[in-house]
């Protein structure tokens, strides 16, 4: 492994930023690992909301339990709009697998709901991917975290904001609060609900 280093309390990361994940728990989020859900393609789903659904139902099972998670939002798809529009949320998980092992299930989720690999930014019927691990940071033989451009999207932001507006991204330092204002792709990204889960 490359230089993955685990920085803690540096960046103005508070020690102390928890949030709530369950009765008499909290999750310090300098350990958050971070991932974000997208699609724009429901394939043989009846909603993109029902693909994302069954995808985290999915998570357990793979030794991925979800903590927390955004509602869903959705935006335009960029940079074509003339694509399909985009659900996209997060979750924070806790698993015991690396990144590597983390990323590899993640592939194994996408490809059980039927993801083809054509061109890049070509509708897809379920994208997954890891924004952050903790506080590693830097190429570990090829996986860049945190994702290179998880930053700069508020499809990816905005709902990070949402459940752990204190989060510090690992590298720029910044709360995913000032990271939702200030990301210029995907503007128009708004949640289709005010809370997981409830009602239209
Ligand atoms: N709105 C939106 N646009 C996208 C998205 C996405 O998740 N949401 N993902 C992409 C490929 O990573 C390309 N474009």
């Amino acid at each position: 492994m490359v230089e993955a280093v685990n920085r803690n309390e540096e960046n103005g990361v508070r020690a102390d930023a928890r949030i709530d994940v369950g009765i008499d728990e909290t999750l310090n989020l300098n350990d958050a690992v971070i991932v974000a859900l997208g699609c724009n393609d429901k394939g043989v789903w009846p909603s993109n909301e029902a693909v994302l659904e069954a995808s985290l139902a999915r998570f357990r099972s793979e030794g991925v339990d979800v903590l927390a998670r955004s509602s869903w939002w959705r935006s335009m798809a960029w940079p074509d709009p003339q694509d399909p529009p985009f659900l996209n949320g997060v979750v924070i998980v806790r698993t015991e697998h690396d990144p590597h092992a983390l990323m590899a299930t993640l592939g194994r989720i996408e490809d059980a709901f039927g993801r083809e690999r054509s061109t890049r930014n070509a509708p897809r019927t379920l994208d997954l991917d890891l924004v952050a691990y903790g506080r590693l940071s830097g190429d570990l033989d090829g996986l860049i975290l945190p994702h290179p451009r998880a930053a700069d999207r508020l499809f990816v932001m905005g709902p990070v904001a949402q459940i752990a507006p204190e989060w510090v991204h690992p590298v720029n330092g910044q709360t995913a609060a000032n990271l939702a204002q200030t990301a210029s792709v995907g503007r128009d990204a708004r949640p289709i609900r005010a809370e997981p889960g409830q009602a239209d």
